[in-house]
């Protein structure tokens, strides 16, 4: 026997997470309306019987207004499912049940779920679900989606409709021509239907006074800013014990295995690979997957609460000029911490030329990495100040270059006639999920790690066969060979041969940045050692930075500087910005026009450099 059913309701009415809860899934939820945009089947099975179902996007009616809509109305008019399980926030009853009224034009099975009574209570509601079931003909099931003790009650009156079904008795009036009379009609209806059924209890919803803060022009943006940059420190406070663990990997695993293998008389390359590539890719691929982990846990907390539907409504104005909606401020916040969070991010994106748009927006964001590498490499060339003065140049030019890229490709993938402004109503505040929060962060970084082992090994390969020499001198290995030969034109754009394979390695990993450089001019070390066994933090920056000011000048390293920032993102956010976006073609696009555009930059910021210092 199987049974098949459809989740139908407005957006943020909490389909997605019965959808997860009933079928194990992993769909997008979060505190904002329109997550959903394609629909998800999935299964459970309940005392032997299995059931389907369908998760769809949500939508404020069935005239196929908007591409979701449309997948939905179609969806429930081809009666594909037996049984339509509404679901309406019972904290927003009035407004809610309008999804109800459009359905009952279709005459088809359905039961009512009375989701969000938690939220509900806390704001002093009472619902009088008997008479409600009683007056619409139809079970009504009071439900807290995020209670896992709630779902057998789901499953058993799912189950039961399933094999007696009901229509609702009272239907709303038919759709006259004129839609806003008949608008009218059915919000009258909803009003009748409510009528003896709600009650609010004298109590006052403290929240909405933030939300006249929040909802401000300018102290609202300021307020957003100032929640990231907290959000942004919180983030490395919780990925630091997890790349912690990460980086003392290598330091616990080189001597034991050189030891071992050594003693065995393995070839010195072999030894190196176990005794450090391999400690090394597993502790960069650790520090990755924890920085992905924290950014997603502290946004996945905004997210639950309803602040980034607060953020997206505030800065949706300025992301129209480049093509994009209020909805993409969240990918480019988490920009911010990294680029792969960022690329994932874009998934609430309603279509997918808007997708690709702003994931190649958000490359244009430095990442966290990015900016721990400017400081350092500035510091050794100016004074505090010329420092600061070089970040804020950065980015300044994060906006020059935004705006770039939306010329560009916005054309293509975000057609004037496509870009509509947004409508998005402000969720009322929610209590954080943290289960649900952490396991969708950890299921994140997990495929993070997981993707970047393979790719992070392989590249790694080819970095350390490059860089190899026998006696161990940069200067005898093939990297060197090749650098040198290409340096009369990796001069012209600011660079010489050293500077221009740490802007290489960074487009591996921005990390690997500081370590290059500290191998190609101190020497002595391989590369790769250098580059992925100090990690950055122990590299000697002073003795480094005297090695650099000899053989680089300031205007070269303003260049590097801003070659580095502006130029391809890291491997993995590459490769997260390819199966995302499922477009091999577009994701080479961009990576192409990223590296020329760092490359033209680097060379204009050389040669006008040149001129003042
Ligand atoms: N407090 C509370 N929160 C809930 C409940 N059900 C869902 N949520 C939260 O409400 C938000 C919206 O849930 P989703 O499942 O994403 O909603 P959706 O209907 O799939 O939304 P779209 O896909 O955007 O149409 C999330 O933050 C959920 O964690 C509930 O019963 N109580
Ligand atoms: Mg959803």
């Amino acid at each position: 026997m199987t049974g098949s059913i459809a989740l139908l309701g407005q957006p943020n009415s909490g389909k997605s997470t019965i959808y997860n809860n009933l079928t194990g899934a992993r769909q997008h939820v979060g505190n904002w309306a329109g997550k959903t945009v394609e629909k998800n089947e999935g299964s459970f099975t309940y005392n032997g019987v299995k059931y389907t179902v369908t998760d769809l996007p949500g939508s404020y009616g069935l005239s196929g207004n908007s591409d979701e809509e449309i997948i939905t109305t179609d969806f429930i008019k081809s009666g594909k499912s037996e049984l339509t399980v509404v679901l309406v926030d019972a904290s927003q009853l009035e407004r809610s049940m309008f999804m109800l009224a459009e359905f009952a034009r279709l005459d088809k099975p359905a039961m009512l779920v009375l989701n969000m009574m938690d939220v509900a209570k806390d704001m002093g509601k009472d619902i009088d679900t008997d008479a409600l079931a009683k007056k619409l003909g139809i079970p009504v099931l009071p439900f807290n989606a995020t209670d896992t003790k709630d779902y057998d009650k789901l499953k058993k009156l799912i189950a039961e409709e399933l094999k007696k079904p009901h229509k609702l008795s009272v239907k709303a009036p038919e759709g006259k021509a004129d839609v806003k009379a008949d608008s009218k009609a059915k919000f009258d209806w909803v009003s009748e239907i409510l009528e003896n059924v709600t009650r609010t209890r004298e109590s006052v919803y403290k929240m909405s006074k933030f939300d006249r803060v929040m909802t401000r022009p300018i102290l609202g943006k300021v307020i957003c800013i100032a929640v990231v940059l907290l959000a942004f420190m919180v983030s490395m406070i919780v990925m630091l014990p997890f790349a912690g663990v990460g980086q003392m990997i290598p330091t616990l695993l080189h001597e034991p295995v050189d030891k071992l293998l050594t003693g065995w008389n393995v070839h010195p390359w072999i030894v190196n690979i176990f005794s450090m590539m391999i400690p090394n890719t597993l502790s960069f691929t650790i520090s990755m997957a924890s920085f992905v982990l924290g950014v997603n846990i502290v946004f996945g907390f905004l997210e639950e609460t309803g602040f980034i539907a607060r953020a997206a409504y505030q800065f949706d104005g300025l992301l129209s000029k480049l093509g994009l909606q209020g909805k993409a401020i969240c990918p480019m916040l988490m920009g911010f911490g990294c680029t792969i969070g960022g690329a994932c991010g874009t998934r609430v994106m309603d279509n997918w030329g808007q997708r690709m748009l702003a994931m190649s927006i958000v490359w244009a964001i430095p990442c966290a990495s990015i900016w721990s590498i400017i400081p350092v490499v500035s510091g050794m060339f100016f004074t505090w100040w010329q420092t600061m003065l070089v970040c804020v140049g950065i980015l300044a030019y994060v906006v020059v270059s935004m705006i770039i890229v939306s010329k560009v490709f916005g054309r293509k993938l975000a057609p004037m006639e496509t870009r509509s402004g947004m409508i998005m109503e402000l969720p009322p505040y929610h209590k954080a999920h943290w289960k649900h929060i952490l396991k969708e962060a950890f299921f994140k970084a997990w495929d993070i790690f997981k993707r970047a082992l393979g790719t992070v090994t392989l590249v790694s390969l080819i970095f350390y066969v490059l860089s190899f020499s026998r006696d161990g001198n940069v200067n005898n290995s093939l990297l060197y060979r090749v650098g040198t030969t290409i340096e009369p034109v990796t001069k012209f754009f600011g660079m010489g041969w050293q500077t221009f394979v740490a802007f290489l390695s960074g487009a591996f990993a921005k990390e690997a940045v500081l370590g290059t450089l500290n191998a190609v001019f101190m020497g002595g070390n391989s590369v790769m050692e250098a580059a992925f066994f100090s990690q950055g933090t122990s590299t000697d920056t002073a003795l480094l930075g005297t090695a650099m000011s000899q053989a680089v000048s300031a205007a070269e390293a303003l260049a590097f500087m801003f070659a580095t920032t502006f130029s391809v993102p890291c491997l993995m956010a590459l490769s997260t910005t390819y199966k995302e976006s499922h477009s091999l073609k577009w994701t080479v696009k961009v990576a192409l026009f990223y590296i020329c555009n760092a490359l033209v930059l680097s060379c204009i910021v050389y040669h006008v450099a040149e001129l003042f210092m």
